[in-house]
């Protein structure tokens, strides 16, 4: 079934990508490439919002930053979430120096062209050049949302003459997610103590406009979570009474993100229309209208990260396949026990048997590994496919052992758009000084 044919599925599975558009789209670009169909994009988008027509759906940009992401979603009805002046600037049709500097590079203008009204920016801990950045943009962006996790930096946001949209981030003290090291909604890191946010929320009228709540519990939650999740907004509902108790108007009350996808084949996708009900359900009457900020969801199983075998080892009972790809360009193994389906797509036509060996990177690391995976026996050369790598794949690229950034291609029916050219050595070198001894 080619990407194009797939209606509605909940579940996108690796087998469903063509394999005759893998190979042809790895010989145009190279590899490692990360590929991702925004047909799929806009129907995870579609199944949220039917789920959700009560509430308003701002797309978390952390997942993947691509500028045609931004933009389809964008045409869908999204709102977007940023995390950092810099997803602002890109999502913002804002004159950024870091923007000029791109035009004046020849480069294609970066930025997306959202309006202000609908995007909102998430500070955690924000350094003062990003509080810089948010409070000029949203002088040219009028309706732009700053959501704040820390009672000083309502006074920081003050001391730069800011007395615009306020949104209080609020620690839940309920945390989710498929790992530890995605869990938020406990962190202290994130948010204003539960008990204080009221009195908080109330005071900041004097200097801001209160426009919303804001509680996010973690990243990738399954059905099995979601007596979290229920009872992140039921306490979410009860601070809302309670401040719209206090004559403040809110317009929205954000629960966050986190919904997860099936990254094994015996994973069961999330019903959303349960989470929804149970959504609705926990948070009881409020004036304010509710909000979520999805990421994973809306892309995740949109993107493979394609990648060759360089070498085949046999070592004791099994073998390592070495490919191209590693802890550099899909993180999320190494970081926390991922784990991506694999397929061999060059061995797709012929009657190769399945063999499990164990897949690793480039790099000189040990966690540069993708874990054990049963293949069609890989050969050097094959081209393998790494599923569900649309969400924190390329956003989680790095250049450790000099290794350039792979790149990017967005498919849009037929057409395949560059979203980022591939780095080259000199990429890695560029931002040392040319004098440097
Ligand atoms: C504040 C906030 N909103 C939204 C998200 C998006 O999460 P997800 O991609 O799991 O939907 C995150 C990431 O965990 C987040 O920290
Ligand atoms: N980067 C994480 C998700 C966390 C998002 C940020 N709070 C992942 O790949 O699963």
């Amino acid at each position: 079934m080619s990407a194009a044919t797939v209606r509605n599925p909940a579940v996108r599975r690796l087998a469903d990508w063509s394999a005759e558009r893998l190979r042809a789209l790895a010989d145009d670009h190279g590899t490692p490439l990360y590929v991702l169909d925004l047909d799929r994009v806009r129907q995870n988008y579609r199944r949220m919002a039917d789920a959700f027509p009560e509430a308003e759906v701002y797309y978390a940009a952390k997942a993947n930053t691509a500028r045609p992401v931004l933009r389809a979603l964008a045409d869908e009805g999204a709102g977007i979430e940023c995390a950092s002046a810099g997803e602002l600037a890109r999502v913002l049709d804002a004159r950024e120096a870091q923007c000029a500097s791109d035009a004046r590079a020849g480069r294609d203008d970066p930025r997306a062209g959202v309006a202000g009204s609908r995007v909102h920016y998430t500070a955690v801990n924000p350094p003062d050049r990003d509080l810089d950045v948010a409070v000029r943009l949203a002088d040219d962006h009028p309706g732009l949302t700053i959501t704040v996790g820390a009672a000083d930096t309502l006074d920081r946001l003050a001391e730069r003459g800011y007395d615009g949209r306020i949104c209080l981030r609020v620690n839940p003290g309920v945390g989710a997610g498929h790992h530890e090291k995605v869990a938020t909604g406990a962190d202290a890191k994130f948010g204003v103590p539960y008990d204080r946010a009221a009195d908080l929320a109330e005071d900041a009228t004097a200097r801001f406009e209160v426009v919303g709540l804001h509680a996010h519990a973690g990243s990738g939650i399954s059905g099995e979570d979601l007596s979290a999740h229920r009872e992140l907004v039921s306490r979410m509902g009860d601070l809302a009474r309670e401040v719209e108790s206090q004559d403040v108007e809110l317009e929205f009350v954000d629960v966050g993100g986190g919904f997860g996808v099936p990254y094994r084949p015996d994973e069961d996708p999330l019903d959303l229309d349960a989470v929804a009900a149970a959504t609705r359900e926990a948070l009881g009457e409020v004036d304010a209208t509710l909000a979520v900020e999805p990421g994973r969801y809306l892309v995740a199983d949109a993107g493979v990260l394609l990648t060759a075998v360089n070498t085949v080892k046999e070592a004791g009972d099994g073998a390592v396949v070495g490919v191209g790809a590693g802890m550099t360009t899909l993180a999320r193994p190494a970081l926390y026990d991922a784990h991506h389906e694999m397929r061999n797509v060059s061995a797709d036509a012929e009657r190769r048997p399945d063999r499990e060996v164990t897949v690793a990177g480039p790099v000189c690391e040990s966690a540069d590994t993708f874990g054990d995976h049963w293949l069609a026996d890989p050969e050097r050369g094959d081209l393998l496919a790494i599923g569900n790598s649309g969400a924190y794949g390329y956003e989680m690229a790095n250049q450790y052992n000099s290794r350039p950034r792979p790149a990017s291609v967005v498919l849009d029916g037929d057409d395949v758009r560059v979203a980022r050219r591939r780095e080259t050595i000199a990429d890695v070198t560029a931002v040392e000084p040319e004098d440097q001894a």
